[in-house]
């Protein structure tokens, strides 16, 4: 594609900081969108945006609106729009808000931008991703959703923190469902090529993956206003940038299983080769026994969120 042509939907927390990193790292233009309540919101951080431009030194254009008119013709799509988490509550307490919004939201891109790749980040993730496939009506392979990447993320930063190394140096994998059930994969994990298991003992290293699996609720108790942004905006980032460079990055991302892990057609964290097209391929593993029962675990977890989805959205 020539200059990418990329809408931001939600000008908040995780929505701006997603337009700030794209345009640092001129993905492309960009158009950031929120509801008309928030009257010239989006125009101020687009503008304000744009002003950091020369010192940054990028050639996207960021503009601000609560019309759907100027994200016309988008190659890919970001989807935040929502309301996020405080003390106390889990992300499936944001279901009915968000569900409705989401939704709202898809019939929107649906009639401006029906080529986009669509990446959805609102929560809770897994059932919000498959809400928005069905509005929208696109082939699933260009609708998927952000959670693999951010929470990947979190398990590599604790990892490299508790060794001591670069974090550029861990690579690991994390699947399932965005929510309590997800499964980190210490059989997936290793440092410079070492397996984690001849670095770490079990006992830390499960101290690592309970840390990483709750790393969304921690944020949310240390802010207490709302949740994580910086993480959740730059793994959004990472997914924009492997559409747009057509990058086939393989990555986890929440995309539409049907035979793919016997999941039964169900957005599922899994690893995926991200590229123009979007989720490409799905990459299946062989589960060892453990693995797989933490991952049915967490299917169903996702299943039955988008039981209650259809329910209250009514088929
Ligand atoms: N998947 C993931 O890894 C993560 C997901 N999240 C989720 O992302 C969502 C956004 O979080 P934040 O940016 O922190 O919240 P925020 O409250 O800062 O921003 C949300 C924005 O959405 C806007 N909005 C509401 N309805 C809208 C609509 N119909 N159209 C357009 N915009 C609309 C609001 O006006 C607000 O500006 C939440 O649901 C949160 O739980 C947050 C972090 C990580
Ligand atoms: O914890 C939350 O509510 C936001 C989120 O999904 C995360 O940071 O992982």
């Amino acid at each position: 594609m020539g200059r990418a042509k990329i809408t931001i939907v939600g000008a908040g927390n995780v929505g701006a900081t997603c337009a700030h990193w794209c345009a640092a790292a001129e993905l492309g233009d960009i158009v950031l969108v929120d509801i008309p309540m928030t009257e010239n919101m989006p125009k101020g951080k687009a503008l304000d945006l744009m002003q950091s431009s020369p010192i940054v030194g990028f050639d996207s254009n960021v503009i601000g609106t609560t019309e759907y008119g100027p994200t016309a013709g988008s190659d890919v799509v970001v989807i935040t729009a929502g309301i996020a988490r405080k003390p106390g509550m889990s992300r499936d307490d944001l279901l009915s808000t968000n569900a409705k919004i989401v939704s709202s939201v898809a019939e929107n891109i649906k009639a401006t931008s029906p080529n986009a790749v669509v990446i959805v980040v609102s929560n809770p993730l897994d059932a919000m991703v498959q809400q928005v496939f069905k509005v929208l009506g696109f082939p699933a392979k260009r609708v998927c959703g952000q959670a693999g990447v951010l929470d990947t993320a979190r398990y590599r930063t604790f990892l490299a923190m508790e060794l001591g190394v670069s974090v550029e140096d861990v690579s690991a994998l994390l699947m399932g469902g965005h929510g309590d059930t997800m499964v980190p994969m210490p059989s997936c994990t290793s440092v410079g090529g070492i397996p984690i298991r001849r670095l770490l003992s079990e006992e830390k290293l499960s101290a690592i993956v309970d840390r990483a699996r709750n790393g969304g609720a921690e944020i949310v108790s240390l802010l207490k206003t709302g949740s994580a942004y910086y993480a959740p905006a730059a793994a959004t980032a990472q997914m924009v940038e492997a559409i747009v460079k057509d990058k086939k990055r393989l990555i986890p991302c929440a995309a539409y299983c049907d035979k793919e892990y016997g999941v039964g057609g169900y957005y599922v964290g899994v690893p995926v080769i991200l590229g123009a097209g979007g989720v490409e391929k799905i990459v299946e593993l062989d589960l060892d026994s453990e693995e797989k029962a933490a991952f049915l675990k967490s299917v169903d977890a996702v299943k039955s969120l988008v039981a209650t989805t259809t329910q209250l959205m009514g088929g």
